[in-house]
């Protein structure tokens, strides 16, 4: 995705740890044009597997997520980091680290949102180590819904993630992929895969 690929080289920031800031972009500030461009490639790519929901983690997936389910007409549900009083029984709980806060998270989806009947396409922001990917289809598996595909914004393909989720045996689409990142090249971008 061009537009994004161009946003990247004007916005990305490479910081210790392997982590590239985007915040001018996917994780504090969105820019309308590429955001809205997000949702229809996904739309378009995974249209034709006929999902009947999103699913995404607060906070960063929501926005490319949303603008998927807007373009596909289809709910868009995002598991929560803290499990709120008005979610009753039966919840899902899945546990993966936060790449930019560190730590352990946990993750509840309420069964009253994800079930049996539904086929599931999951949208989120990154695809670095897969570990949340995995988390998101330890709740699918949970609920009984099938899942149909993975699509993220940027994949850091130097972390392997896309390897850790073969065994899924889904597609995997990303919009753009970071082939490598550091001081002397700077961020090497390509569109995604
Ligand atoms: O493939 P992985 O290694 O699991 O990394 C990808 C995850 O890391 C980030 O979450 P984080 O909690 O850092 O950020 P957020 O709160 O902005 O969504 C990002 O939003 C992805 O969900
Ligand atoms: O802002 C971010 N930058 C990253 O490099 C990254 N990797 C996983 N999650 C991430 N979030």
């Amino acid at each position: 995705m061009q537009s994004l690929v161009n946003a990247i080289r004007e916005h990305g920031i490479i910081l210790p740890g392997g982590i590239l800031k985007v915040d001018g972009l996917v994780n504090h500030q969105l820019l309308p044009a590429v955001t809205r461009d997000m949702g229809q490639q996904f739309a378009a790519y995974f249209r034709p597997l006929a999902p009947t929901k999103i699913l995404t983690i607060e906070v960063s997936g929501i926005a490319p997520a949303i603008v998927t389910a807007i373009e596909l007409n289809v709910p868009m549900v995002y598991a929560r980091k803290k499990r709120p009083i008005t979610m009753k029984d039966p919840a899902f709980h899945a546990q993966s680290v936060s790449r930019t806060k560190g730590g352990v998270v946990d993750l509840f989806v309420s069964g009253e949102y994800l079930g049996p009947g539904d086929r599931v396409v999951v949208i989120d922001d990154f695809l670095a180590s897969g570990g949340t990917l995995l988390a998101l289809n330890g709740m699918i598996e949970q609920s009984g819904a099938t899942l149909l595909g993975l699509g993220c914004v940027i994949e850091k393909q130097f972390e392997g993630g896309r390897e850790k989720l073969a065994h899924l045996g889904v597609p995997i689409h990303t919009l753009a992929n970071i082939v490598r990142m550091n001081e002397q090249e700077g961020v090497i971008v390509e569109s995604g895969r």
